[in-house]
């Protein structure tokens, strides 16, 4: 059963996961002039740092994805750059705490950026977080705790895998944003993600947004992948 919502972004966000500017232009360019809603990464801004993004801003929607966790002086401070960027959407860890989320979104003022909030991340599996986290509870009330937090900071919301969009939305609310990465095609290599969900599974269960990187990048032909899974996800 499909929820209702005001918004739901409709083009998968890519994840522009590649290791020089070259490879980003002739990956962009093969999708002719469309307005794509792209990820960067911290691959590519350890690189080429603002530059790149701002250059990627002028013809597409970004996601700047940089996780900050740090003291929320340093955060707030980190973020006021960000504010600059231009871009759609970014993100802290929610484990930073609610103080650091807040002096994020301090950061933030004045810019049209929406900042949302990592979870916990979709490369990791229930028992991964028991071992190394030491977190006893299950990984669903992690997510939710951290989910609640972060609504309580007054952030937009979160990332976290599709598998829990349904629960965040009922412990928060209707639209509170999933951003949800961990996105597999049926039958599709799964790699180092732990929590995945199908695009059109995904679209039902509620998120608002899916990442997808290799999928697409990876693909032998990166349109065509694109689009498959933008039809299965509005479908
Ligand atoms: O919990 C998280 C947070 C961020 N990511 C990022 O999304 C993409 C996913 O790429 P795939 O190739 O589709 O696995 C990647 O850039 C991650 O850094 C995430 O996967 N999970």
């Amino acid at each position: 059963m499909e929820y209702r919502r005001n918004f739901v972004e409709t083009r998968p966000v890519i994840a522009l996961d590649f290791s020089s500017d070259k490879e980003v232009y002739d990956f962009l360019e093969k999708f002719k002039g469309q307005r794509l809603f792209v990820k960067i990464g911290m691959e590519l801004f350890y690189k080429y740092g603002p530059e790149i993004v701002k250059q990627v801003a002028e013809n597409h929607d970004v996601f700047l994805d940089l996780k900050l966790h740090d003291i929320p002086n340093t955060v707030e401070r980190a973020m006021a750059n960000i504010a600059e960027l231009n871009v759609a959407l970014t993100n802290v860890h929610a484990a930073g705490g609610v103080e650091m989320m807040e002096a994020a979104l301090r950061g933030l003022e004045g810019s049209n950026t929406k900042l949302i909030a990592v979870t916990q991340l979709t490369s990791t599996s229930e028992e991964q977080m028991h071992e190394f986290q030491n977190i006893q509870t299950s990984l669903l009330d992690s997510v939710i705790h951290y989910a609640k937090c972060t609504e309580k900071a007054g952030l937009a919301g979160v990332v976290c895998s599709a598998k829990e969009a349904r629960a965040i939305k009922d412990a928060t609310s209707e639209d509170f944003i999933c951003l949800t990465p961990g996105i597999r095609p049926a039958g599709a290599e799964v790699g180092d993600q732990k929590r995945v969900v199908t695009p059109a599974d995904a679209r039902k269960i509620g998120s608002d947004y899916i990442v997808v990187g290799r999928p697409i990048t990876q693909a032998e032909n990166p349109v065509e992948a694109y689009e498959n899974i933008m039809e299965q996800y509005n479908s």
